[in-house]
């Protein structure tokens, strides 16, 4: 298993990038990071001349690998994938003209309900799980489906591939098709259940896999079934994720259905829902009061533009929840989103954050650093792992990517395997580089992926 083969210490040497803080990007061309046997982050050197120095300086790392960025390359942090539906995948780049709800009944309910079969989910989940480490990201939150069965074999593939992973059985008792959806609010509960015991069971520790309790959104759990699963949560200590305020349709459905709640946020507010280790996906038409009760709950906010634009839902304020002091992290929400990459995400942040700048101002754009955040030391936040992941600090875990842009040579062709779309031609900056890898970077410039110290993923 990927998550459990032993590695040697290793030095990761030559250029690394990587988040200091929204705003700060640091990056360091002379860099040398020591990880041991536990793919934890032993050291940091800087302006490194010689790699003999380092070794010297070390007791012990004698005998350990060096690995170079090389000259177009750097390392950086996994991305963390706040919110994605592996179950989805299949439908990537399927949603036509429809909107939310009718996407769902369209596209949706058909293709997950049809993962009740072990071996086509085996098929659908082992090649997103390999898609999604192709492009660079180390942990992911996904949601499966209603079946037991398949959800926990999407985290027996996770285990197996050694990504870190919160793996989600999809609670959905009303307003959905009868073909799909939980039989009654206790089968909801039990069969929750169910899955959070066989994923705690194969990964007691939590290290790599994490079950996530997962209400569809409010518009398919009654109140009861919120509550229940609200409850879940509180017994068994689990996270939990759903959807928040994705359009406005969607929102009014809300108030229709739960005219006794003071709004959309309320419903999981009442329901229990709400607490540090939940992850809401889009958050685009909340109210200011909504924004305060999600901050003082600590609830965290998956911002999702790829799909929230595909599926013409509308464009998170994200500067505003951000001002507020909300956690954000971003998500690909396959097949709402049309892509399984993280990098792809960052471009669509900014995107729209530059679309809800002409209607607003200027201070609403994102820039490079603050999306790349978001990707990494942000995703880490919502997902629970602060501090273990999402950066290059001593202490942290190496869940990391190594990327390889293409250098053009004299007479015009691009050199190595890696070029992917980027074409350097020597004059660039580190933080260039970086740039445009994030403008006009894919999963060819994704060379490797280590989680945990461990090569998760080789092109
Ligand atoms: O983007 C989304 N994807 C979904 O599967 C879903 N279900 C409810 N709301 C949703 N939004
Ligand atoms: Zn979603």
């Amino acid at each position: 298993m990927a998550a459990s083969v032993p590695i040697g210490k290793t030095i990761y040497c030559g250029t690394f990038a990587h988040c200091r803080s929204l705003s700060e990007l640091d990056i360091c061309a002379k860099g040398a990071i020591g990880v041991d046997e536990a793919g934890v982050i032993a050291f940091i050197e800087r302006e490194v001349e010689e790699i003999e120095d380092v070794i010297k300086k070390y007791d012990g790392w004698n005998d350990a690998e060096v690995l170079q960025s090389g000259e177009s390359g750097f390392f950086f942090p996994g991305f963390i994938d706040t919110h994605t539906h592996a179950s989805q995948h299949p439908n990537t780049g399927l949603f036509g003209k429809t909107t939310l709800l009718s996407w769902l009944e369209t596209y949706t309910f058909p293709m997950e309900s049809s993962l009740s079969s072990l071996s086509k989910a085996a098929t659908v989940y082992s090649n997103f799980v390999s898609r999604t480490l192709s492009h660079g990201t180390t942990t992911c939150a996904y949601y499966a489906t209603i079946h037991v069965p398949t959800t926990n074999l999407l985290a027996d593939i996770c285990l197996k591939r050694g990504q870190r992973a919160l793996v989600g059985r999809v609670c959905m008792n009303m307003m959905s098709p009868e073909y799909y959806r939980d039989a009654s609010v206790s089968d909801a509960v039990k069969d929750s259940k169910a899955s959070i015991d066989y994923i705690r069971s194969i990964d007691p520790s939590g290290d790599i896999v994490k079950p996530i309790i997962t209400p569809r959104f409010a518009p398919s759990c009654t109140a009861e079934c919120l509550a229940g699963l609200g409850q879940l949560a509180k017994e068994t200590g689990t996270s939990i994720q759903t959807h928040i305020s994705e359009n406005k349709p969607e929102v009014q459905l809300v108030r229709e259905l739960f005219p006794e709640s003071k709004s959309y946020t309320d419903v999981y507010d009442t329901a229990g829902l709400l607490t540090p280790k939940t992850i809401l996906a889009h958050a685009v038409h909340l109210s200011a009061e909504e924004v305060q009760t999600l901050k003082q709950s600590g609830t965290k906010i998956s911002h999702c533009p790829a799909s929230n634009t595909a599926l013409t839902s509308g464009c998170a304020p994200v500067r505003q929840l951000l001002d507020v002091g909300l956690t954000v992290g971003l998500g690909t929400d396959v097949s709402g989103g049309f892509s399984p990459s993280i990098l792809e995400e960052c471009r669509q942040a900014i995107w729209v954050s530059r679309f809800v700048a002409m209607n607003t101002a200027d201070d609403a754009k994102l820039s490079t650093e603050e999306v790349l955040y978001l990707a990494t030391r942000g995703g880490a936040q919502v997902v629970g792992l602060d501090g273990k992941v999402g950066g290059f600090d001593v202490g942290m875990e190496w869940d990391a990517q190594h990327i390889c842009l293409g250098a053009v040579k004299e007479g015009g062709e691009q050199e190595g395997r890696f070029a992917g779309n980027v074409d350097l031609f020597g004059f660039e900056t580190a933080e260039d580089r970086v740039n445009k890898w994030v403008y006009s970077g894919d999963d060819r410039n994704t060379k490797s992926v280590w989680v945990r110290g461990r090569l998760v993923h080789r092109r």
